[in-house]
């Protein structure tokens, strides 16, 4: 069978050697970029996660710190903390990792960090930038996938793209940024009617909807380019995708896998907008 795998892994560690020689560069100039990731509780997924961030930014020569607060912090405490953060000059990036507990407004929090340092991309100053066209820091995720098309050689402009699932996070800036690469946008959500009429229509079908395997063969084109942005579990624990991988490969042109498609591209996004964050903070 031909090898249709888009593999985020192998691509995400080749754009990694390439921030890691950026990173030296920039510490000959004495400045060494500093990213400071936020935890708030102990969910074991997202303190896997969060260690992961913190072991890619240190493995390329940033500073990195992970600060592990408990459950019971108040959001006070917690904007208190970011505001402190905002005033580090040896801080570049601050990322609060999602989701935060109940009693703590994402929403406020996002606001709390200052768009001059949210690397994530979330802030409403730079999701207003973006969706006007002006610079800003692109959220990882959308981003990464744009990187791994364009490192395939992959052209979007005139092709139908259709995004299944309309997050702040995912779904609504990754239509947005293949919008901008001229591609033709679809949105597909929980309130469509009938999903795999539109889905089939898709060159590039991005999935991020949260459902294990909810992508069949019968959603898919022939030959349709399949991005899988789904993390979950299975019923046997293991960790899958949004798509039904080895049923959907089989008529995919490319396919991304879950592990090891868009989550490693979304880690070293992360690490470069905090370089660029680092280069643009100390000049
Ligand atoms: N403020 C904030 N920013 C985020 O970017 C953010 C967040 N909150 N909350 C949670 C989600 C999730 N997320 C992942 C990134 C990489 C992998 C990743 O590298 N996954 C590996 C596998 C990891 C494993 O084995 O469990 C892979 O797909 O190969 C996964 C998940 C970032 N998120
Ligand atoms: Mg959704």
């Amino acid at each position: 069978m031909v090898n249709n795998i888009l593999d985020g892994k192998k691509i995400a560690s080749s754009i990694q050697s390439d921030i890691e020689q950026q990173v030296k560069t920039l510490k000959q100039s004495g400045v060494v970029p500093g990213l400071t990731v936020i935890i708030v509780g102990d969910n074991p997924a997202s303190i896997t996660y969060v260690t992961n961030k913190k072991r890619t930014s240190e493995r390329l020569g940033m500073n990195s710190a992970l600060l592990e607060l408990p459950e019971s912090t108040t959001e006070l405490e917690l904007v208190n903390k970011i505001v402190e953060l905002n005033n580090d000059p040896t801080v570049h990036g601050i990322l609060v990792q999602l989701p935060l507990p109940r009693h703590i407004d994402e929403s406020k929090i996002i606001h709390a960090i200052s768009p001059e340092k949210d690397v994530d991309g979330f802030h409403p100053i730079n999701v207003g930038k973006f969706v006007i066209g002006e610079e800003s820091f692109l959220p990882c995720t959308p981003y990464g996938i744009m990187e791994m098309l364009h490192f395939e050689g992959i052209d979007v402009a005139g092709k139908h793209v259709v995004v299944v699932g309309r997050s702040n996070i995912v779904g609504k800036p990754m239509g947005l940024m293949m919008l901008k690469n001229n591609a033709t946008v679809t949105y597909v959500h929980s309130k469509t009617v009938d999903v795999s009429s539109i889905t089939k229509q898709a060159d590039i079908l991005i999935v991020a909807v949260g459902k294990a395997k909810f992508i069949t063969s019968e959603f898919v084109k022939d030959g349709a380019i399949v991005i899988d942005v789904g993390m979950n579990r299975d019923e046997n624990g293991k960790l899958c995708g949004d798509v039904d991988f080895e049923n959907v490969r089989n008529i995919a042109s490319f396919i991304t896998p879950v592990p090891g498609g868009v989550g490693p591209m979304t880690i070293t996004m992360l690490m470069k907008n905090t370089l660029e964050s680092a280069k643009k903070l100390s000049t």
